[in-house]
């Protein structure tokens, strides 16, 4: 397919775009450089730096398709800063869709995420469970999911919305580069290279195995994986959504024993008091994503660790 991927200088989209290429497809990336790098995007993509609401310079009635991760994903930006995620995430997408449909362009798959669920007390989560979001991010996100749905039933879109659940790990050079980086397993690996002295423990009172809070991690490459199975799955006036994580939870001191076992590292940890927004536990159920991708996640924490450390020894510094 000939796929228009926004946000591909980024973490996730680099990756995915990577894959897609590997896979045969035919990629352009458009990115506005805002948190992503010219040296993200994959060698054989073709790149037009530019905001999502210029996609009517770059999409044509060739395009086959979009997978669309540009956006604004930090929560605690977001409380702070809300228009600024209700321009991008919202209007922007609302731009994108009005040049998909000028372009005849009807196929889409989003990255949504386990945000827009809240704080459910439910685990694992299913997509039955009603949206909540406790932040302006989670909010755009499901504002975008309520678009994708009335598009597909107004104008025959086909549109798939990927709810992801924690992502990590690394695959052929590409890996985050978040500045700030806020997620866990970046933070600890930086105190494990020597970059810092110490890694904080956000909350040691949460109602949980062991009083830290529990994320369900995923490997990028399996996330990867339930893009290019979405984008056959995606079906004309249907608007599919599915959770993507592994089932599995971690705290956050199961996180930090598998960076210290790969690293080999102590990597320090100070305790300091919850990150305002952040609920107990998010685990994902992805009995969905298996029935109507054939989808099963593959690798473990471990393996996501190990591929972030090795990406970061030999990419991070240079
Ligand atoms: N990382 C996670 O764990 C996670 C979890 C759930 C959902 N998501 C979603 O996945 C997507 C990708 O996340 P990521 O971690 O790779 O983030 P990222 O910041 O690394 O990538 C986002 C990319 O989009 C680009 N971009 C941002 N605004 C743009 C705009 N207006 N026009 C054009 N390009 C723009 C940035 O320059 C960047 O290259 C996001 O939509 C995010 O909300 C991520
Ligand atoms: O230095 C750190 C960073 C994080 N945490 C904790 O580790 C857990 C995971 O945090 P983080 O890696 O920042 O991810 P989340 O806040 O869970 O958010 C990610 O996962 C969500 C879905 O679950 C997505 O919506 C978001 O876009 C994505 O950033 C949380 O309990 C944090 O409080 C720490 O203790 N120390």
């Amino acid at each position: 397919m000939k796929l228009l991927v926004t946000g591909g200088a980024g973490y996730i989209g680099g990756i995915v775009a990577t894959l897609l290429l590997e896979a045969g497809h035919e990629v352009t990336v458009l990115d506005d450089l805002s948190t992503g790098h010219r040296d993200g995007v994959p060698e054989g993509a073709a790149f037009h730096q530019g905001a999502i609401t210029d996609a009517a310079d770059v999409l044509d009635p060739s395009f086959d398709g979009v997978l669309h991760f540009a956006a604004k994903s930090l929560v605690s930006e977001s409380v702070r800063r809300p228009e600024l995620y209700w321009r991008t995430n919202v209007c922007g997408t609302l731009a994108l869709l009005d040049a998909m449909r000028a372009a005849d362009v009807r196929r889409i798959v989003f990255s949504s995420t386990a945000a827009t669920y809240g704080a459910p007390e439910t685990t694992p989560i299913t997509e039955d469970v009603p949206p909540q979001p406790t932040n302006p991010y989670g909010a755009s996100k499901l504002a975008v999911d309520a678009m994708l749905t009335s598009e597909a039933q107004a104008y025959d879109l086909a549109a798939v919305s990927l709810r992801y659940f924690n992502v990590a790990g690394a695959y052929a050079g590409h890996g985050e580069r978040h500045d700030p980086e806020t997620h866990l397993i970046p933070n600890l690996l930086a105190v494990a290279a020597g970059e810092r002295p110490a890694a904080q423990v956000f909350g040691t009172d949460y109602p949980t195995r062991d009083g830290t809070a529990v994320r369900d991690y995923l490997h990028v490459v399996d996330l990867a994986d339930a893009h290019l199975r979405a984008l056959t799955a995606a079906t004309p006036g249907r608007h599919l959504i599915c959770n993507l994580g592994t089932g599995t939870g971690s705290t956050v001191h199961e996180v930090l024993t598998a960076v210290r076992e790969v690293t080999g590292h102590e990597v320090p940890v100070e305790e300091s008091p919850r990150r305002a927004g952040d609920p107990p536990s998010l685990v994902a159920s992805h009995d969905r994503a298996t029935a109507e991708l054939g989808w099963k996640p593959r690798r473990d924490l471990h393996s996501m660790v190990a591929d972030a450390w090795s990406y970061r020894q030999r990419h991070a510094s240079s």
